[in-house]
């Protein structure tokens, strides 16, 4: 049987970081890892992360849950037919209800091959204090990733205070009291950790449905590199609602377009040593008005 993890989480919360750090442990084990990722936007740029020699399957523009679950089921099918693993990561996309994820994973096409261990909700800490200045639909998604993990990693602990921290935790346990809580920075937790998860049966029930979401993406795509000070205001101006922004932005002077993300109004910049596409996606709510400074 092959073990399943389901990560859980708001967008630009640290899924991919955590992605990537349990890779590496899987394999310091003799582990071989899988991973399915769903990506809300049109650019895959999250599985561009994933380390060459790990079999992904991805499903872009689709949602694993719901009226993407048959896509989903066949990816899934198709990676357990070509490929050799006894791990499989699923990254669902930060939109995503993660029980309605479920789906897929409990076909019974795969009920003789896939054990599945539990969700893993990672909880952006920083945002959680800000949560009522998000949406009532999107607000409802936030608690609903947090209600719904069998274990819940309150990341982003560097950008809280001790008290704050505190504060957090307690919050977050209040709202889903059987689950597990460990404050982490970058995501960086045990594999153990993950191992000793029990599922609580929650996951089988699902909640109220949530409101329609008004997520959407857009790809924005440079037609000159930018200047970054000129790039950096534009940011600043972005309307709260704009969640998410990741992909490659050239910037004058610069040889090739650096990697870049943006979540809940702080920035990443890292060098790029290829030449990729310029074009960044932005996620969030009433975005179409948005464009490129
Ligand atoms: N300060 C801080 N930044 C973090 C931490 N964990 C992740 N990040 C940053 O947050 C951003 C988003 O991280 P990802 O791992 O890509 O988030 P994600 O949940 O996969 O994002 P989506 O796939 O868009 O939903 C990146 O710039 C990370 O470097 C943390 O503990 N502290």
């Amino acid at each position: 049987m092959v073990d399943v993890y389901l990560f859980s989480g708001f967008l630009g919360s640290g899924k991919t970081t955590l992605l990537k750090h349990m890779i590496q442990q899987m394999k310091k084990e003799g582990l071989k890892p899988a991973v399915f990722m769903n990506e809300l936007g049109k650019l895959n740029f999250d599985s561009e992360e994933v380390e060459g020699g790990v079999p992904l399957k991805e499903l872009l523009e689709g949602c694993i849950c719901c009226t993407g679950s048959e896509k989903s089921e066949a990816q899934i099918q198709t990676l357990l037919a070509e490929e050799d693993f006894d791990v499989l990561l699923i990254e669902t996309t930060g939109a995503a209800h993660p029980v309605e994820a479920l789906d897929a994973i409990f076909s019974p096409l795969f009920a003789e091959q896939l054990h599945f261990k539990g969700i893993v909700t990672v909880a952006d800490s920083k945002r959680w204090f800000d949560r009522n200045s998000l949406s009532p639909q999107v607000r409802s998604l936030f608690l609903e990733q947090v209600r719904h993990g069998d274990l819940i990693l309150a990341n982003k602990m560097d950008l809280l205070t001790e008290a704050e921290q505190g504060q957090a935790i307690y919050e977050i346990q209040s709202l889903n009291p059987s689950a597990q809580i460990i404050q982490t920075v970058q995501s960086k937790v045990p594999f153990q950790a993950l191992k000793r998860m029990t599922v609580s049966g929650k996951s089988e029930t699902v909640g109220a449905p949530l409101a329609k979401l008004n997520l959407g993406t857009k790809v924005l795509e440079f037609a000159r590199p930018v200047n970054r000070e000129t790039f950096e205001q534009w940011l600043r101006d972005l309307p709260e609602t704009v969640y998410r922004i990741k992909g490659y932005v050239p910037l004058e002077g610069d040889k090739y377009p650096h990697s870049f993300q943006y979540a809940y109004g702080m920035a990443q910049w890292l060098p790029e040593f290829m030449s990729m596409k310029p074009q960044v996606v932005i996620i969030g709510e009433e975005i179409q008005q948005v464009e490129l400074p």
